[in-house]
């Protein structure tokens, strides 16, 4: 990476403004239910907090619409940091004005600050810039470490960065790193699977890949679109009907490239996707008139294996089936255990596909896992992320 690190930075009692990516799931009662982004930001806040930087941390949660919302504070978020840095972590009422200015001026070196929800702000969202001058007034430094959100371009990700020296933190470079690594530089052979609900969602990730990987493995509920531009009958599988078009000149392109594609071979049927119906496995040449596709079967997940087992470099970004569901997970976790038990260096991008991993218990056998869905997608499709665009260069 060509941009400047927190390592570039001289911070002892500075205070360092860090946009971290704290958007954890929760549940009814505000407990945190996975708090991965919260541990993948410790190298960071750590490296700061020994180095006697004063440390300011900013993040949105969910998506409050720019209004001030209980359920969306951060709170929760600063108890559980604290437990797991062993020592206090401030918690702003808010994240911009005089009260968080004060504050901030408290802090003494090794201090660590959490400021409210930057979503309860609109101008956060339309990256205003007196917004992110507000924010930039806290600190001395800019650090970025939300690699899930480095894909928008708001006033704490992006417009902040104009006032402030800037650099990427230790998972942001990690991310990028790697996953730039694979791209520009695979060992090969170099697989990448692609799964999940929709061809919409992963057109730009399987253009940009066709001219790099040597194998294109396609499972999910957009397989259905392929087989059927393949002219197969997919039942009352996913479909869609707009997209048969373009899959069909993907897989043209695919061959004028010389990447391989596979596409299921097998799949199981099931009447509804409902958690206890009956199902079982055919052929993609006699999927009945009245069934849905929900997951990929034996013969292709053994086909998968074989290809991820023999490959050095492996991408994977979504579902093989309706994984939610036990019995429509056993492709998805076929995937899994290859990718686990392949030498190779194996990458998971982030959503469903790092949380079918981390559930499925292969999470610790990956080389990278990463903490962004959508902003792993469009580094996937070779798109410069603003998050990482505005930060100092080296
Ligand atoms: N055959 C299928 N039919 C319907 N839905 C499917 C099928 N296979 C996977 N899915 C669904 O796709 C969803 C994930 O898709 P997507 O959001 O595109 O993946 P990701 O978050 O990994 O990018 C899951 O909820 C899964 O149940
Ligand atoms: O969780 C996130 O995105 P992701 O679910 O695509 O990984 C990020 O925190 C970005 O959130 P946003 O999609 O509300 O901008």
């Amino acid at each position: 990476m060509n941009k400047k690190t927190v390592e570039d930075f001289d911070v002892m009692g500075k205070r360092v403004l860090v946009r971290v990516d704290f958007n954890v799931p929760m549940d009814d009662q505000g407990n945190i239910t996975d708090d991965t982004r919260i541990r993948a930001a410790l190298p960071t806040i750590e490296y700061l907090v020994n180095r006697k930087a004063k440390v300011i941390l900013a993040s949105h949660l969910g998506r409050p619409k720019g209004k001030f919302n209980p359920k969306y504070s951060l709170a929760p978020v600063a108890r559980r940091l604290s437990e797991l840095l062993g020592r206090e972590v401030i918690m702003a009422e808010d994240c911009i004005g005089e009260k968080v200015e004060k504050a901030a001026a408290l802090m003494k070196p090794g201090d660590v600050m959490l400021l409210e929800n930057v979503r309860f702000y609109a101008e956060e969202e339309a990256n205003d810039r007196g917004f992110a001058e507000k924010l930039a007034r806290l600190a001395d430094i800019y650090i970025n470490d939300a690699f899930g959100t480095a894909h928008r371009a708001h006033a704490s990700t992006a417009g902040v960065a104009e006032f402030l020296p800037a650099g990427a933190g230790f998972l942001m470079k990690k991310e990028i790193e790697t996953m730039g690594r694979a791209l520009e530089n695979p060992e090969r052979p170099f697989a990448a699977i692609l799964g999940g609900a929709k061809v919409s969602d992963k057109i730009g990730v399987i253009k940009n890949l066709l001219g790099k990987v040597d194998y294109l493995l396609i499972g999910g509920g957009m397989a259905f679109t392929f087989l059927k531009s393949m002219g197969y009958n997919i039942g009352r599988s996913l479909l869609e009907e707009d997209k048969v078009e373009l899959a069909a000149s993907l897989l043209e392109e695919a061959r004028k490239k010389g990447v391989k594609v596979l596409l299921p071979e097998d799949v199981v049927v099931a009447p509804e996707i409902k958690e206890g119906v009956g199902y079982r496995t055919v052929p993609v040449s006699e999927i009945p008139g009245d069934m849905i596709g929900v997951d990929i079967g034996e013969v292709t997940r053994d086909r998968f294996a074989g290809v991820i087992k023999k490959a050095r470099t492996v991408v994977w970004n979504g579902p093989m089936g309706v994984f939610e569901i036990r019995a429509f997970a056993e492709g998805t976790l076929a995937v899994a255990r290859a990718m686990a038990e392949s030498g190779a260096v194996t990458i998971v991008g982030g959503g469903d596909s790092a949380a079918a991993v981390e559930q499925l218990g292969f999470a610790n056998a990956m080389t990278h896992i990463s903490t962004g869905g959508g902003a792993s997608l469009e580094f996937l499709e070779g798109r410069e992320l603003p998050g990482v665009a505005v930060l100092n260069d080296k």
